[in-house]
């Protein structure tokens, strides 16, 4: 039967249909048929004979087979075949006729009775059973909360690539459904920086539901296309500022491309440490875990296998890396070098800290490369522009970013306009390196969130003046008395991690070392048991009469402790990092402000304590001051000069001597073990290392004599008189050393802190006067 037949029509082609059998009447079985609308039908052009080709009304004319029409009422329906693709979305027809049942059968999935296929009956009846566990409001709850979404962030589906729209759509549900089992989570702060939806849905994921202060300000001129240099407080979350921007453009990108073939990395972030890096790049697959299909993101730096990074760049959109192991691949690989000129983005993440530490040669020559133009690379208009001014005009197209919590001084007040940057002078500095950077604009957005405190708002910071050797009873007694999740503790030197872990593990406590002489891979070892580390107090087994720490095995109420020097200060992201202790005090106000950045992250709270010796209180002191003075005076309490002599922003913290006291004991106890321990293993390795030595020399090794000859009185001889002595010490007194710390241990001090702080103490016994000094109630450390 033709229904439209031969006509000319104004909206598209004439159409007819055959139908399958005479009956225009519903037919008696559909099974495998559905009812359809005209226009997704399957049509097929006609072959109109030539004669005809210029005829009114005989072009375009279209027919389609195997269609039934039945009359439904006043109305016609289509009813035909289902492609196989869509038979698993079919729910069947609601009017179909019972009787009418086909059996179900493979051959013929679809059947107009509903309950003639066994799959889409358990679906139907899955989904009436959820309809039914949520009440009969939730769809239209969720439904009308959906389209409040769409409407909020005015999410519009990318066109012209219906991947892309599908995506969009499924984006928008998810985003919906996130929503809805987040209850409230508003996402309308977000709105202003006209994200797509397929990001604003990947960030409702992460639950982050405004932008920081930072990321408002900074992700604007990102996705203008300016150069940026951001300045935020530590934690406040300057990776997705740049993160953000960086993954729209690449879904931009793809977009446009219509492909899902690759076109060159994205973009290049350079981390200082190795640490950060994988943590940059963790941060960045959590942002696309939301995403459809999301950029592949690679970490490159040193300590784990080269070939395999190499594998991973050649695939890579986003690339984070640390100078050495990226010069190490980019200098030998052409391609990995040619691929990187045509990145988008260079971010350089804490910057400064990127620009010294023996990190500069390397990150020069990166940036080098990246500006090198290569025959056949360079396009026309870069080599003009290079003939004209080879100095000043950038020979890429990239944006670039640079990040931190800290800047030096002058470069800030030369950003803000009052001056070119001047490259006389410390070659070193952040200024040069900035210069070398290249920047595309002449003058780079400068967005500093902080004009007047690096450091978070919600960090509370004291100082404990203690005697030069009494750290580690000092450091011991802040863990027992400051209710903590993680400690951090940080040292200057490698070999003070070395002996702080096992001393604290001496003392029950969970104690791991991070320092950049340790292997790579036990390196993110011991950040991720810190971090897996419960985060609930361990719990405590009262012991009678007595107030103390239990004889659990750990002591305190910190779950974990992280020991380690500057390595861990920049960047790094754990969360319910409570405490901070400066063992030995940092050597900049830059450092102080990244170490104590480590806790009170994204607006929670957190402590930081400096345990300073009598020598180091008072430069200390002054140090604080100088990063807190400029945000007191702007703040107007009182004048620079007073805030300077008054340590402003630090409080001296004031412990109970006789509650040290009582830790003493311990401690003592637990140093002897520890350097015990040490001495003997680093006096095999000496003693290996001189037989070998010996050996090769074909001289006969004796440890006494060669020790004679070599004996002086020099630096370090107090040390290494120390440490023969322990290596005399024997294992039957080590093991009674155990045994007594272990027993010491297992008593609960009498220290009078509140339970709260002590884990268990009988503070009701004390003052009843059960046993022992009851010296009054400390909180905490009065932070
Ligand atoms: N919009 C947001 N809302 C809530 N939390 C966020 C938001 N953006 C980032 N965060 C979280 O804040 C924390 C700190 O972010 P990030 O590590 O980027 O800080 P940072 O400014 O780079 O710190 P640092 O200067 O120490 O390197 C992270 O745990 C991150 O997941």
């Amino acid at each position: 039967m033709v229904i439209d037949k031969k006509r000319k029509r104004a909206d598209g082609p004439g159409k007819r249909v055959k139908p399958t059998g005479a009956n225009s009447k519903r037919q008696k079985s559909n099974a495998g048929k559905r009812v359809t609308s005209i226009d997704s039908l399957a049509w097929k052009t006609v072959d109109v004979p030539e004669m005809f080709d210029d005829a009114e009304g005989f072009y375009g004319l279209e027919e389609v087979e195997g269609v039934d029409i039945v009359r439904d009422g006043e109305t016609v329906k289509f009813v035909a075949a289902v492609p196989e693709s869509e038979e698993e979305e079919f729910g069947g027809f609601e009017d179909a006729p019972e009787e009418k049942a086909a059996p179900a059968s493979e051959d013929v999935p679809i059947a107009l009775d509903s309950t003639t296929s066994s799959k889409k009956q358990t679906k139907a009846q899955k989904k009436a059973a959820k309809a039914e566990q949520n009440g009969p409001q939730k769809p239209d709850a969720k439904a009308e909360k959906k389209e409040k979404k769409e409407k909020k962030t005015k999410a519009e589906p990318a066109k012209g690539d219906p991947e892309l729209e599908a995506n969009v759509f499924a984006q928008a549900a998810d985003l919906a459904d996130a929503e809805a089992e987040d209850n409230d989570l508003d996402m309308s702060e977000w709105v202003p920086l006209d994200l797509s939806s397929q990001m604003l849905s990947s960030i409702a994921r992460l639950k982050f539901d405004k932008p920081t202060p930072i990321q408002a300000r900074a992700i604007p001129h990102i996705m203008q296309g300016h150069d940026v240099i951001g300045k935020a407080a530590t934690g406040s979350g300057k990776t997705l500022a740049f993160g953000i921007p960086i993954v729209e453009s690449w879904l931009a990108k793809r977009a446009q491309t219509q492909t899902a073939e690759r076109t060159g990395p994205t973009a290049l972030i350079l981390s200082p440490t190795r640490e950060l890096a994988h943590q940059i790049a963790d941060h960045l697959k959590q942002l696309c875990a939301g995403l459809t299909t999301g950029p592949y993101i690679c970490s490159v730096t040193g300590g784990l296998a080269v070939q395999k990074q190499q594998r991973q760049l050649e695939k890579a959109d986003i690339v984070i890396g640390t100078p050495g192991r990226m010069w190490e691949l980019m200098s030998s690989s052409n391609s990995v070098s040619a691929a990187l000129r045509g990145i988008g983005y260079l971010v350089v993440d804490e910057a400064d800290r990127l620009l010294k530490d023996g990190h500069f040669k390397e990150a020069e020559e990166i940036l080098k490369a990246l500006d090198r133009t290569v025959p056949g690379e360079a396009d026309e208009e870069k080599e003009d522009s290079d003939d004209e001014d080879e100095d000043e005009t950038p020979r890429h197209n990239r944006q670039t970013l640079v990040f931190s919590a800290t800047f030096n001084k002058n470069l800030q007040q030369k950003l803000a306009g009052k001056a070119r940057f001047n490259l006389m002078g410390d070659t070193e500095s952040l200024e040069y390196l900035l210069k070398k950077l290249n920047f595309r604009e002449e003058r780079p957005k400068y967005v500093d969130t902080n004009p007047v405190s690096q450091m978070a708002e919600n960090l509370k910071e004291g100082l404990i003046q203690c005697g030069d050797l009494e750290k580690d009873l000092y450091l011991y007694a802040v863990l027992l008395l400051q209710s903590t999740r993680r400690a951090l503790v940080f040292t200057n030197s490698i070999n003070t991690v070395r002996r702080l872990t096992p001393f604290l593990q001496a003392l029950n406590l969970p104690a791991f070392a991070l320092h950049s002489d340790m292997e790579q891979k036990a390196r993110l070892r011991s950040i991720e048991r810190f971090k897996a580390a419960t985060n609930t107090p361990p719990t405590t087994t009262p012991k009678s009469g007595g107030g103390g720490p239990s004889s659990t095995s750990s002591s305190s109420t910190t779950s974990s402790i992280l020991i380690a020097t500057d390595v861990a200060a920049r960047g790094l992201d754990i969360p319910n990092i409570d405490l901070v202790i400066h063992y030995h005090v940092p050597r900049s106000a830059d450092d102080y402000v990244h170490r104590s950045g480590r806790t009170a992250r994204a607006q929670h709270a957190g402590v930081s304590v400096l345990l300073c010796g009598p020598k180091e209180a008072v430069p200390t002191q002054r140090l604080i001051a100088k990063v807190h003075a400029a945000a007191a005076v702007a703040s107007q309490q009182t004048s620079k000069s007073k805030l300077t002599a008054a340590g402003v922003g630090v409080q001296t913290i004031d412990i109970d001597r006789r509650l040290v006291s009582h830790l003493r004991p311990r401690v003592t106890l637990a140093q002897k073990i520890t350097e015990t321990s040490i001495a003997k293993e680093r006096g095999t390795k000496e003693d290996d290392w001189m037989r070998n030595a010996a050996e090769e020399l074909g001289v006969e090794y004796d440890s006494d004599e060669l020790e004679a000859a070599g004996t002086w009185k020099g630096r370090g001889s107090g040390r290494k008189a120390r440490e023969k002595e322990a290596r005399g010490v024997t294992k039957a007194e080590v093991k009674q050393w155990r045994w007594e710390l272990k027993e010491l241990l297992s008593k609960r001090v009498n220290t009078g802190v509140s339970e709260r702080y002590l884990g268990g103490v009988d503070v009701e016994g004390l003052l009843r006067g059960a046993r022992g000094e009851f010296l009054g109630q400390v909180e905490g450390l009065g932070l």
